[in-house]
């Protein structure tokens, strides 16, 4: 796969305060990176550099051969960019708005016209290309970015929070719009949604005061979670203690934590490090004859991950 987006050893110094301190990362064609960390890790300041809004202290961001500075129109051309919180000009309408743009690319007349219809229609906002932006809806201001963003074909796209601020309905069709533009393009996003990146992130690269704590695909990052492998189910709470001291004097098993709810109790049963404890537990759960029920194995949890990698603390 071609490598469209390279971020070499970034850095953006505001004084004493190392915001981005030597980020390093590629994206691949076809792949959506999803950019995490806790509030102030540095996202926003390192995405502003990839697109060239924030000259770097250190370092270069190069997209598709080219080295990405402000006067660099070349590189800012094969660049589409949704800032976070999507400022938009409020009193234009999507159709005024989005040929201004048009224009500040140099794409003019009937390319132009063409190149507008096309970026609306792949973010459906033909029905409201006359309304004024300010009347809209977050989901639809959300879209007119989008489309202002992708409107002189990019081949990277960089999108700030994305879906913050969106209802769920809302979410889920910004999310699959950017899942129907990724295949023919190179695509970070930045969220603190971990469902999002599990659902639409083929990469995660979780970052924490301004460097990279974790890289991995979405599953391989679960899998270092102390979840993975554990097996949760739901007993009669009379029965609570009995099952988690059995489960606790299983070989493998690393310890045992328990929720109430109502009259059952939920255990989660985590695993030693590579061991398979399911099969065990249910063996012990038949031998006893205990009523068991939601019995599930954790492919691990992100949330989880997260912590741990930026508070060095497990969950
Ligand atoms: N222009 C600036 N001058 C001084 N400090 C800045 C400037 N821009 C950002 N910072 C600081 O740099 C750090 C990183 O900020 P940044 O906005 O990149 O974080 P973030 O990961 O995007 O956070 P959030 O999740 O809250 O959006 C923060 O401590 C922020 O206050």
């Amino acid at each position: 796969m071609d490598v469209l987006l390279e971020a070499r050893d970034l850095k953006k110094h505001f004084g004493p305060l190392r915001a981005v301190d030597g980020i390093s990362l590629s994206v691949k064609k076809g792949e959506v990176l999803g950019f995490l960390g806790p509030n102030g890790a540095g996202k926003t300041t390192t995405m502003k550099m990839l697109t060239g809004f924030l000259a770097p202290s250190a370092g270069s961001a190069i997209v598709c051969g080219e080295t990405v500075t402000a006067g660099n129109a070349a590189a800012r051309r094969r660049i589409g960019y949704l800032p976070e919180g999507a400022p938009l000009y409020g009193d234009m309408t999507p159709a005024g708005f989005l040929a201004f743009i048009a224009a500040a690319h140099g794409i003019e007349g009937a390319a132009a016209e063409k190149a507008v219809r096309d970026a609306a229609g792949a973010v459906q906002l033909e029905k409201v290309m006359e309304q004024r932006i300010e009347t809209l809806s977050k989901g639809f201001k959300r879209r007119v970015g989008l489309a202002a963003a992708i409107l002189h074909a990019p081949d990277v796209l960089i999108l700030d929070e994305p879906t913050d601020g969106l209802d769920p309905n809302q979410k889920h069709e910004v999310r699959r719009l950017i899942g129907a533009m990724s295949a023919e393009r190179a695509i970070i996003i930045s969220t603190h949604i971990l469902e999002e990146v599990e659902a639409l992130c083929s990469r995660a690269v979780i970052i924490n005061a301004g460097r990279i704590v974790a890289d991995g695909t979405p599953s391989a990052l679960k899998a270092r979670s102390i979840y993975v492998g554990a097996v949760t189910m739901l007993v009669p709470s009379a029965d609570a203690d009995a099952v988690a001291d059995a489960a606790r004097a299983l070989e493998g098993v690393a310890g045992v934590e328990t929720a109430g709810e109502g009259d059952r109790t939920r255990l989660t049963i985590l695993a030693k490090p590579a061991a398979q404890i399911a099969d065990a537990v249910g063996d012990l759960v038949a031998k006893h004859g205990w009523h068991v029920s939601q019995f599930s194995v954790d492919g691990g949890r992100l949330d989880d991950v997260f912590r741990s990698v930026t508070t060095g603390k497990a969950a």
